[in-house]
């Protein structure tokens, strides 16, 4: 759009281009009367995206204007679907009274509905929190600032690498992202919805850490934890600025800022996140996954907190240990249940006190409030006898706040209106001078019959009526065929078809008082309002600390309930190196399947670090491995798990390579994601690392794939030595199996029984002893000829017998420089140029394979 000011267009244009050139990069909602319209390239984009008519105003400029609309009362249903679609609106309203103003009406852009910083209840996702996060970038890595301004909530973490950064965004999912406005940022950045990019100079760590100490009226950062983290705090200072602009109000509910370090959780990057479905299925479905079987809070707010710590599982026990007895203990009592119908009626208290700092609290949310701070010592109550350390806090955490309770008791009506605009949200005994002027308002109507009979009495007129309109006021009137009788004391206010409109004296004096008092009854709602916002604003600090312990409330009792519901039992965390499951299940297959699930156990520790699992398509490989990190994961954030029992050690990261389709957005190959995760897992493992492979190396050729796979076994079990399930179709590699190894066969079984084949699902010890591939295949309806054919081929390859893999020693295992892979031969090494093999990396390593297979 050419923001042209040449002096042919017309006032409102100018006005118009004045805001949008303020605004030029979001969508500005211009108000006009009843509507807000849009204009030119505005208008055309809202047209297509809200599906609205695209018009056009008269012409300015010597050009026709194409304009767009929205009903302004229906503008929050519009705006929710643009804030879905990652778009910003500009809203600009009439300051001035069109009334009083002189010429054109005084207009002004009073702020920016933006999808990171909506705070309006028709504008969020009641169970998903929405964040705005800001980037930065430093020589060592990346700084990350985020806040829920729907909560109140702020945060900031610095992490290094790219991996980091990917991993970090994929937890958080953002509404909004802002970037400095620069060249080299990563994919996992750049492309989302809702980025946002801003001139450099904002992300500036320096002038950043004075505008947060000015932000937070504070001298130092110390308290916050991130005073030596320069990129946090650039990050933190860029988003504040951000928000002050949209906003254009104070933020008082950002008291604090926190560093949620990565070190205090399990590490899961991007795609292990995507590939365990732990909110979202990989065909992009929420339901059937890890959180649709695991929440069953009753609140919003404690679905989002369910959500939050099922995507940061605690490293620190002494956290998650207390979540797990806070849990067994409302079992044990059974105060869960009582606790969970309490919880019933909450509501979603988190937001609600955003919006009263916010000031745009409605007088449904008080009574929400009212009720909740209501409940409070029913709440007590149930804890009372409950004996666990967490949930004494928690109590603690809740306060009394009976001052504010019977505040709000005494000052609302029962059920307030939903606008505060109109009146009525108080109750009648609250304020003595709202009494009076309600009442002088309401005495009206009997005046008004009086007056009526008096005047039908004086004039002779039977059908005289008195009457009121918005336009006119009161007036009495009389019928055409009675005009005449009219007194000569009545003046005419308006003539109709059919009767004549008069007002006398008398009315009009009753008029002003009347509606003066309705007006003024009015306004001392309006300051009682303020009053009371102030007055719950003293103590938002308390009540924030209220409403985070009610939703840790509900967590706790909602996973209470799924324990007993789902009869699944406490974990013991151990210090001691293991990863022992005793006949687990996996919780959403087994929530989705008819038929009874097979429980399997697991058994890795300090000598058993791998298990190479093989079996038939459809057996079970998938399930058994994904179930065991799911458990592992269950375990740390303080939940139960589907397993009869289970001994976990200390665990750093779950990582995982399990196929699932192209990455086409970032334009990868299938083989090119795989082996990029891969040479991740490969980098990043570590011995308290529990990782799955699901069968590496079939995107590329037989030979390839097993060459790769069985380097990568090779390299987990060997070096990484973490704790691997490697799922594969590669029976050779269940000769890595030797003694001393730490590796060990597994595999799920299959029976053919006549034309059919019945899956077993049960793991057993050793590798399987044959494939079922092409009975799979003929149950999956290939045609029988291909099948015949297939079989034919088989029978071929099995006499020349399978590509031979090289033989392995226990030692070997022990020191990686000694694996095959590690220790070229000398005209290897002449090839590798002169490469120490002790400095391989794995990528390096994996070539180093290759070219030692080309040689041979
Ligand atoms: N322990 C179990 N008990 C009952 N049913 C199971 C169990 N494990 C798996 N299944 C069922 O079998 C189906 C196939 O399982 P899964 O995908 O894990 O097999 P797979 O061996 O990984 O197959 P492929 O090699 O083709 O990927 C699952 O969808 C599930 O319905």
């Amino acid at each position: 759009m050419t923001l042209d000011k040449t002096p042919e267009h017309t006032p409102l244009m100018r006005q118009f281009f004045a805001a949008k050139a303020e605004h030029a990069d979001v969508l500005l909602f211009f108000r006009m009367g009843d509507f807000y319209e849009l204009f030119y390239d505005d208008a055309r984009k809202a047209a297509r995206l809200l599906d609205i008519t695209l018009t056009q105003r008269g012409s300015s400029g010597g050009q026709p204007i194409p304009m767009a609309g929205v009903p302004h009362h229906a503008a929050e249903g519009y705006l929710a679907r643009l804030v879905a679609l990652g778009e910003s609106v500009a809203i600009c309203e009439q300051v001035g009274d069109p009334a009083t103003s002189k010429g054109l009406v005084e207009r002004k852009v009073v702020r920016i509905v933006t999808p990171g910083t909506v705070t309006d209840e028709a504008l969020l996702s009641e169970r998903r929190d929405t964040l705005l996060l800001a980037l930065s970038r430093g020589r060592d890595g990346y700084g990350l600032a985020w806040a829920d301004l729907s909560a109140g909530r702020f945060l900031a973490n610095e992490v290094s690498g790219d991996d980091a950064l990917e991993a970090e965004l994929a937890r958080l999912d953002p509404a909004e992202l802002l970037l400095p406005d620069e060249e080299g940022w990563p994919a996992c950045a750049t492309a989302r919805s809702g980025v946002r990019r801003r001139a450099p100079w904002l992300f500036d760590a320096d002038s950043g850490r004075r505008q947060l100490l000015r932000f937070f009226e504070m001298h130092d950062l110390a308290a916050f934890g991130i005073d030596d983290r320069p990129q946090a705090i650039a990050a933190a200072a860029a988003l504040l600025g951000y928000v002050e602009e949209t906003q254009k109000q104070r933020l008082p509910h950002l008291t604090s800022i926190a560093l949620e370090s990565s070190d205090g959780a399990i590490a899961m990057n991007a795609a292990t996140r995507r590939h365990l479905e732990l909110d979202t299925r990989i065909d992009g479905e929420q339901k059937h996954t890890l959180l649709g079987v695991l929440d069953s809070t009753v609140t919003p707010m404690g679905g989002r907190l369910l959500r939050r710590w099922l995507h940061r599982p605690l490293r620190d026990r002494d956290t998650v240990g207390q979540r797990q007895q806070a849990v067994a203990a409302l079992i044990d009592t059974g105060a869960e249940g009582d606790l969970r119908e309490l919880f019933r009626g909450l509501g979603d208290v988190e937001r609600i006190l955003s919006r009263i700092a916010l000031r745009s609290a409605r007088p449904r949310d008080l009574s929400t409030l009212r009720d909740a701070l209501g409940m409070l010592p029913g709440v007590r109550t149930q804890l009372a006898h409950v004996d666990s350390p967490r949930l004494q806090a928690l109590i603690d955490a809740l306060g009394e706040h009976a001052d504010q309770a019977a505040l709000l008791a005494d000052a609302l009506v029962a059920q307030p209106p939903v606008l505060a605009r109109d009146g009525g949200v108080f109750a009648d005994g609250f304020d003595a001078e709202l009494a009076e002027l309600r009442r002088l308002s309401t005495s009206a109507d009997q005046f008004l019959v009086d007056l009526e009979a008096r005047e039908r009495e004086a004039s002779g007129i039977p059908t005289l009526k008195v009457g009121y309109n918005r336009v006119h006021g009161y007036y009495l009137e009389v019928g055409k065929a009675h005009a005449a009788k009219a007194p000569t004391h009545y003046t005419r206010r308006q003539t109709l078809a059919n009767a004549e409109r008069y007002i006398t004296e008398e009315l009009k004096g009753f008029e002003d008082k009347v509606l003066s008092a309705r007006e003024r009854a009015l306004a001392r709602e309006r300051l009682l309002y303020e009053q009371l916002l102030d007055e719950l604003n003293l103590h938002l600090e308390s009540l924030k600390r209220c409403a985070g312990a009610l939703a840790e409330l509900d967590v706790l009792a909602g996973l209470a309930e799924r324990a007993q519901a789902l009869d699944w039992s406490r974990p013991e965390l151990v210090d001691e190196a293991c990863l022992e499951i005793q006949r687990g299940r996996h919780p959403v297959v087994e929530a989705v399947r008819d038929e009874p699930f097979e429980p399997n156990d697991l058994v890795l520790g300090e000598d058993r670090r791998m298990l190479v699992i093989t079996g038939p398509n459809m057996g079970g490989k998938s399930t058994y491995m994904r179930q065991n990190a799911l458990i592992v994961l269950l375990a740390h954030i303080g939940s139960f798990v589907p397993a009869s029992a289970a001994r976990i050690g200390p665990i750093d990261r779950i990582l995982t390579r399990i196929g699932a389709g192209d990455d086409l957005a970032r334009g990868q190959s299938t083989f090119m994601v795989e082996m990029s995760e891969t040479s991740h897992i490969l980098h990043h493992a570590t011995a308290q690392s529990l990782v799955l492979m699901d069968e590496i190396g079939r995107g590329t050729s037989t030979y390839d794939g097993l060459a790769l796979a069985e380097a990568c076994a090779r390299h987990l079990a060997g070096h990484n030595r973490c704790y691997t399930l490697f799922a594969t179709h590669y029976f050779e590699l269940t000769a890595l199996a030797a003694p001393g190894s730490g590796i060990a066969n597994v595999h799920l079984d299959a029976v053919e029984h006549g034309d059919a084949l019945v899956f077993m699902h049960a793991v057993k010890d050793g590798p399987a002893n044959r494939s079922f591939g092409l009975q799979v295949a003929a149950l999956a309806g290939l045609p029988k000829l291909v099948l015949r054919q297939a079989r034919a081929r088989l029978a071929e390859l099995e006499q020349q017998g399978p590509p031979a893999s090289p033989p392995l020693s226990p030692e070997a295992l022990d020191a990686p420089q000694q694996f095959g892979l590690f220790a070229p031969s000398s005209a290897a090494l002449e090839a590798l140029a002169g490469i120490d093999p002790d400095d391989l990396t794995p990528k390096q390593a994996l070539e180093a394979l290759y070219r030692l297979k080309a040689l041979s």
